[in-house]
Order: C-alpha cells, then sequence, then structure tokens
C-alpha cells in the first residue's frame, strides 16, 4: 500500500549541524520511541536508531519514503550515512541554486513557471537525489540511470512508493561501458542539468586504504556493494592509467568526455568528489579540454565534506559564493568571481546613481533600468566602452547604435545594484573573463577620475 505523507513541513536552504533530536521526537512519533527508549537520546551506535532518525528526516523536511535492500548502499545505516543523506541534499539544493542563477529571468531567483529536466547517473538503490529534486520543485523531472539490477529494483520501488513514476524515469544502461549520458539513446534533445555522486574508488585496496587513514573498517560505515564504491575501468595500453585512473575522478573523466561532445545540450553537468584533491584533478581536465564556466563547492554536514564541481559550456554565470568557496582551497582551482563591489563611502547612492547613468548612456549597450530600486541590467555585443571604440563611435557617428540589440550575441551580461556607498556588480553572462574585467576598469574609473 502507497504510504500518506504529510506534506513537508520544512525544506532546509541548507543543512549544515546536526539535528535537534528533540524537536523531531516531537514531530515524528517513531522517531520519539528510538529516543524514548533511551532517556531522550539517540544511540549513534545503534543502526535501527540510525535508520529511523534517517527516515524520520526525509519524512519531515521532504515528505519522502524509501526502503532499502540490506547490501545496498543506503542513507540510513550509521552515523555519517545521517550526514550523507544531509549532504546529498546540500548538493540538490546547490544544483537547484546553479540553475536558478542562470536562467532566462537574471534575477537569481527561483523561477516555478521553468521547466526543468535532469540526470542522475548511478541512482543507486534509494533513487535518492531524484526524489528529493521531484519533492522540493514540482516543476522538475527527471532520468535516473543505474547499472546494477538490484539497486535498479530497489530505485524502481523506491520511486513507485513516493508516487513519483510520472516525473522520474528510471533506466538501465546495457553495459557499464555504454554513455553514461544516454541523451542520443533515448531520443532526448536537452537537460537542463547532470547530478552524479559516482563510486569513489579506484579497487578494493584504494577502499582498504582509504577506510584505515579515516581509521574506521569500510564495512563498519558503508553498507555499499563493490559495484558502487568502485570503479574501476580496464587498464590495457601504457598511458590509459592517466587519462582515467578509475574511481571518483576516473568516472568524472568520463563525464568531463561525454560533456564535450554534448556542449549546450546540457546546461550544467556536475560531480561530487570524496576527496579535496579529486576537485583539482577534475577542473585540470576541465580547462585541458576548454571549459571556462565551471563552480566548485564544499560540501558538508557537521564534520563530514564532499565536493562537487559543475561545469557548463553555456556563457550563463552563477551568483558567485555558488562558484567559489574558501573551503576548496587548492591551487588553481577557484573560477573567476562573479560578483564585485566599488567603494565610494563618501558618495550618497544619489550620487553613484547618476555617474553610472553617465558612464553607461552614451554606451551601445541594451540597458534596463529600475530607477526604483537603483539596479540596471545591461548587455553588450562586444567591448563598447574601450577607447578604442569610443573614438570608432565618434568618428561614424550614432548609426550602429539604433540597430536592434535584442536578438545579437551577448559578449557581457551584468547587473548593477547601486547602494549607500557602494555599487554591487553580477557578472551574469560571457565567456571572457577578460571583458568583464575590463568593464570592471571602466565602471572603476567612472566612480574614482584620476
Ligand atoms: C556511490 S553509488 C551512488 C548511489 C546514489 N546516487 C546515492 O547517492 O546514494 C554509485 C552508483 O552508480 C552506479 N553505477 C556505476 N556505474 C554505472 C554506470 N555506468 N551507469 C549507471 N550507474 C552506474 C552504481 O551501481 C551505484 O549505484
Amino acid at each position: 500500500m502507497l504510504p500518506t505523507l504529510a506534506a513537508p513541513s520544512i525544506t532546509p536552504d541548507y543543512y549544515d549541524d546536526y539535528i535537534d533530536f528533540a524537536a523531531l521526537a516531537l514531530q515524528d512519533a517513531d522517531f520519539a520511541k528510538v529516543c524514548g527508549a533511551n532517556d531522550g537520546k539517540v544511540d549513534l551506535q545503534d543502526p535501527k536508531a540510525l535508520q529511523q532518525l534517517t527516515k524520520s528526516l526525509l519524512k519531515r523536511d521532504f515528505g519522502l519514503a524509501i526502503e532499502l535492500p540490506d547490501d545496498r548502499l543506503c542513507p540510513p545505516v550509521p552515523v555519517s550515512q545521517t550526514y550523507i543523506l544531509m549532504i546529498r541534499y546540500n548538493y540538490v539544493h546547490w544544483v537547484q541554486e546553479l540553475l536558478d542563477t542562470t536562467s532566462d529571468n537574471y534575477d537569481d531567483t527561483y523561477d516555478p513557471s521553468r521547466r526543468v529536466f535532469g540526470i542522475d547517473i548511478g541512482t543507486g538503490a534509494s533513487a535518492i537525489y531524484p526524489l528529493l529534486f521531484a519533492s522540493t520543485r514540482p516543476n522538475y523531472r527527471l532520468l535516473a540511470t543505474e547499472l546494477d539490477s538490484t539497486s535498479h529494483a530497489s530505485a524502481a520501488h523506491n520511486i513507485t512508493l513516493n508516487n513519483l513514476s510520472s516525473r522520474i524515469r528510471l533506466h538501465q544502461p546495457p553495459s557499464a561501458t555504454a554513455p553514461l549520458l544516454p541523451l542520443d539513446d533515448l531520443s532526448l534533445s536537452h537537460a537542463s542539468f547532470v547530478i552524479c555522486n559516482p563510486p569513489f574508488y579506484a579497487s578494493a585496496a584504494d577502499l582498504v586504504t582509504s577506510a584505515a587513514a579515516k581509521s574506521s573498517p569500510p564495512h563498519a560505515v558503508c553498507t555499499g556493494a563493490d559495484v558502487e564504491m568502485i570503479y574501476a575501468p580496464s587498464f590495457g595500453s601504457s598511458g590509459e592509467y592517466d587519462r582515467n585512473p578509475g574511481g571518483d575522478v576516473g568516472f568524472c573523466f568520463r563525464i568531463v568526455e561525454e560533456s564535450v561532445g554534448l556542449q549546450e545540450r546540457v546546461q550544467w553537468f556536475t560531480c561530487m568528489m570524496g576527496r579535496l584533491e579529486s576537485v583539482g584533478k577534475v577542473v585540470a581536465r576541465l580547462k585541458e579540454v576548454g571549459v571556462r564556466n565551471w563552480a566548485v563547492r564544499c560540501l558538508r554536514a557537521g564534520k563530514t565534506r564532499r565536493w562537487a564541481v559543475g561545469w557548463s559550456w553555456g556563457a550563463r554565470r552563477p551568483r558567485n559564493d555558488l562558484v567559489r568557496s574558501s573551503l576548496v582551497n587548492i591551487g588553481g582551482v577557484q573560477p573567476f568571481p562573479t560578483e564585485q563591489a566599488i567603494h565610494a563611502e563618501e558618495k550618497t547612492a544619489e550620487e553613484l546613481w547618476d555617474t553610472v547613468g553617465r558612464a553607461l548612456n552614451p554606451l551601445d549597450l541594451r540597458l534596463e533600468i529600475d530607477a526604483e530600486r537603483k539596479t540596471v541590467l545591461g548587455f553588450a555585443e562586444k567591448n563598447v566602452w574601450s577607447r578604442a571604440a569610443r573614438r570608432k563611435r565618434a568618428r561614424e557617428g550614432d548609426e550602429d547604435s539604433s540597430k536592434e540589440a535584442q536578438d545579437e550575441e551577448v559578449a557581457l551580461g551584468f547587473r548593477i545594484k547601486v547602494n549607500e556607498g557602494n555599487l554591487d556588480i553580477r557578472w551574469l553572462e560571457g565567456m571572457e573573463e577578460k571583458l568583464f574585467e575590463s568593464f570592471m576598469g571602466m565602471l572603476q574609473r567612472a566612480i574614482h577620475p584620476r
């Protein structure tokens, strides 16, 4: 029988610290039982209590129910797995925000009318990502792929259990070497995003070494079967290992390679990494293949940390806090900032607004001005603020600027918000960071003339 679940009472932005057990016990009778039996405390060594904790969180925060085979990786096992549920949701919400801040409305907010279609590679026995996306965003539809037959069957069960079969389609690839992104095989023209929690380890030995480094036996913290945990492409000729080292990096390299062929048929490709150093390897590969728009993120809950990398072949730039993080502190991985400020403490908002108007109005830009909010949205087809561009315009008169720019390619899209004593400048669109830098330079000179 299908469960009747209450609508979620809260959907968190991001989880960070651990949960308030007492509050959860008041909201959930099943959880109260595991708390009550133990004096209001949860025995974090008891798998059953932890399983209930995760189930209660899924029910309370997302209105979801899941059932899992004992021998498959799942959220509801020992303590770190509860954090892993929270980290999974943090990953889901980060992807949602990447989409929200690169959508057609340019206003960095969630647009419930936007139809979104996402692909989860390796959805696992729980189908946890599609369930989280579908339960938090009614306009999302998903394709979930799963190679392993046991997990595939269990994922199908969980999708049905939550009445989501009309919005989540499940696909079993014909082999381990079939495309990870089966757009062509399934006659799909586009997707909005790709999400993936890949097998993290390159071999059984890698799994054991990694668990030893964390000083805990591997299967005490994880019930994953090998197929879920290990990705070991068969290495033939020499040099292949460098091209694909296996594990999370190797799996992600495959997605990167497929993304080169797919380009803008997918707006955002993303993949989760088990180790910070993996982020460096993936970003290096992205630069190698010519990606110029990427994002890095530390996903955390309690003391557990994972990392995510996202990239796009399109020119829309996400909000700055979504692409850069001081917690991803290794060299060369941070993309160029997409938000910058210019300070002029001595000036009022009125004065700054006038100065910005004087700087922008003569230029061949498409501008949408909101004088009340002191905000201007602007698009340029090319650099029209350089000295050379100004001289050319003076020579040729204004005839060029009269043409309709609406449908032209956008080389730079920006939003300027004027406040008391400062401007916030958001880079919304463009492949060239140098163009955004040069635009910032022009504004700096307008605000602080020598
Ligand atoms: C680490 S598990 C993640 C499961 C789930 N997404 C989660 O976060 O709980 C990786 C999953 O990828 C699946 N997988 C491995 N290779 C695959 C492939 N080529 N195509 C689709 N799924 C694959 C595994 O069977 C496993 O379920």
